[in-house]
């Protein structure tokens, strides 16, 4: 019991940027407060003592503001995130390794006794704040759910789905949309879910939903070329950067940015940085050869602090 408890903590305090303290996890996460009455509201509903899960379910939800069923069935190191708001129906089913945001309803549509109303999240599925979840299919293994989110359709593993109604953008889309840009036709192709990025060569039309099959081919405009080379650079950094193939851990990304060093724009900057001190120290030298020609040049400016500059965007 204490090792799981231990488990519980830990978990918190490793996805949760806000956590100072064991001690603060302990006494101040409505999240674990409602983990831990419903073990024991679970084991009594187990045993068949309804009325007694059921009681101690709901003395848990005047407690903490999280309302989870006595018969739901919930995996380790599950992390509720704030909670208050969150109700979880009593077929559902939390795989290990989830975390769960304020407001998130894993519910039912239909009114059958018996059978499975409620969604099952496999293992390290992240639920954004509001999202609704709702149906007795299953959210695979690693998917996101974004914040205010309608689910009601199964999500595959390593999906990431959207929106209301949810549309579900696979990660090959993101790989396909992050590599550096394929401006071939191929890319229109039906069953190709496609989501141009900054420097795509096509964009799109305002009234189209994000995620259609259908691409009109628009010329880029003038501003688009002039910034190419930038956006390129920032392709290039989001395409080394997909860490979705990673394990559960290095794979939570709630607000889908990772670590510094997985950012893409810290990327670019980093490059842009070392290209820009690669030149300076390039005129530099150009300036010294010309000087030992007889030609003096002016030069008011110091050299880039590459080093200084590198440090402040992490
Ligand atoms: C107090 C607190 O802070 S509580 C914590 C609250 N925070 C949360 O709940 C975080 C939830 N996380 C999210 O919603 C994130 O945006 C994630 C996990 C969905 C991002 O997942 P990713 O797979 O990295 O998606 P990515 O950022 O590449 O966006 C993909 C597309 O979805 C869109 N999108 C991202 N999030 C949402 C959202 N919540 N609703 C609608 N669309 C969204 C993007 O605009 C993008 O659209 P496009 O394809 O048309 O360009
Ligand atoms: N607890 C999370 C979400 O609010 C954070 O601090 O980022």
């Amino acid at each position: 019991m204490f090792d799981q408890l231990r488990e519980d903590i830990a978990c918190i305090h490793d996805r949760d940027p806000a956590a100072r303290s064991r001690l603060e996890i302990l006494t101040c996460y409505p999240g674990l407060h409602a983990i831990l009455v419903h073990r024991l509201a679970h084991g009594l509903w187990r045993r068949g003592w309804y009325w007694a899960g059921r009681f101690v379910s709901h003395l848990g939800r005047l407690f903490t503001g999280i309302e989870i069923h006595p018969g739901a069935r919930i995996g380790r190191r599950v992390f509720i995130d704030h909670g208050f708001g969150v109700v979880i129906g009593e077929t559902a089913e939390i795989g290990d390794d989830c975390t769960i945001y304020q407001g998130v309803t894993l519910g039912g549509t239909r009114l059958y006794k018996g059978e499975k109303r409620h969604p099952t999240l496999e293992e390290g599925v992240v639920v954004g704040a509001g999202a609704q979840i709702l149906g007795g299919f299953t959210v695979g293994a690693h998917a996101r759910i974004g914040s205010n989110a309608v689910v009601i359709k199964p999500v595959p593993a390593g999906a990431t789905a959207v929106g209301n109604p949810a549309r579900v953008i696979l990660p090959e889309d993101h790989a396909a949309s992050d590599a550096v840009q394929d401006t071939s036709p191929a890319s229109t192709t039906p069953g190709h879910t496609d989501h141009p990025r900054p420097g795509d060569d096509r964009t799109r039309t305002a009234s189209r939903p994000a995620g259609s099959l259908c691409q009109e081919e628009i010329p880029p405009s003038q501003a688009e070329w002039a910034a190419r080379p930038l956006q390129e650079l920032l392709q290039r950094g989001r395409s080394g950067s997909d860490t979705r193939e990673a394990g559960p851990q290095e794979d939570f990304a709630p607000y889908g940015v990772g670590r510094a060093d997985d950012d893409p724009l810290v990327k670019v900057l980093h490059e842009l940085i070392n290209h820009t001190a690669q030149q300076d120290a390039r005129i530099h030298r150009l300036c010294s050869a010309l000087e030992d020609l007889g030609q003096r040049i002016e030069n008011g400016q110091r050299p880039l602090d590459a080093e200084r500059l590198n440090r402040m965007v992490e």
